[in-house]
């Protein structure tokens, strides 16, 4: 483990909606990853998971504390070899394959990426079709390695086996364990408990706050 965490979220405070439709999101949350890391980032329906995974791929800045990644803001990073981000509106594009979709971010920097990747999250056999053809379960998997594609530092997901059968679990989560024994920090927010079972450490929201 090195000795500078990849991620530091310190002390934020979040507020969504504004005026009269102001909600108080998240309080004085604090949560450092380091490298290698799988944290699994737990907590009830409307704990903040959803909002934390956001602050912390650069979609939104918190209202006050800090978020950082290899040391930098959040919000200034955009390199997806540094923090790419499966989010649950996965976002792909409507007019690429899914091989395409996999594999844009490497094509973008003239990158190759991992020949195995699609074969082993079940993709190879439609890697052609049309993503908006194909099931929510293989748009998510086509989303993940589409995060996966060039070895993020930092990759952040939610709910990442939200759409996936048994199998399919566990081919994400070979893929999450794979990313972290390579050195990727892997930050997940998640209600499975087979997501909980294989992280190296769990973070649990309860009500906006880190629990314990
Ligand atoms: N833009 C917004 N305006 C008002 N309230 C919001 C907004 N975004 C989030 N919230 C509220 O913040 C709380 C936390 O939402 P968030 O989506 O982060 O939770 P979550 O833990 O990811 O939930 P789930 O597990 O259901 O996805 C919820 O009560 C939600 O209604």
């Amino acid at each position: 483990m090195s000795a500078a965490p990849v991620l530091v979220v310190r002390a934020v405070s979040h507020v969504a909606g504004a005026g009269r439709h102001a909600v108080p999101v998240l309080t004085d949350v604090s949560v450092v990853a380091h490298r290698g890391e799988l944290v699994a980032l737990a907590g009830r329906s409307g704990s903040g998971k959803t909002t934390l995974c956001h602050l912390v791929a650069g979609a939104m800045r918190p209202g006050s504390g800090e978020v950082l990644v290899e040391g930098r803001p959040a919000d200034s990073i955009d390199d997806w070899a540094v923090r790419a981000f499966l989010p649950q509106r996965l976002g792909l594009a409507e007019e690429l394959t899914v091989e395409e979709n996999a594999h844009l971010p490497a094509r973008l920097r003239g990158a190759t990426p991992d020949a195995g990747l699609l074969a082993r999250l079940a993709l190879d056999a439609i890697a052609a079709q049309p993503a908006v053809q194909t099931s929510l379960g293989e748009q998510q998997r086509t989303g993940l390695a589409r995060a996966l594609c060039l070895r993020p530092g930092l990759l952040v997901l939610d709910e990442p086996t939200g759409h996936q059968d048994d199998a399919n679990v566990d081919r994400v989560l070979g893929e999450l364990q794979r990313a972290a024994a390579t050195g990727t920090t892997v930050l997940a927010a998640t209600h499975d408990p087979r997501v909980i079972a294989v992280a190296s450490r769990v973070v649990r929201l309860e009500g906006g706050r880190v629990d314990g």
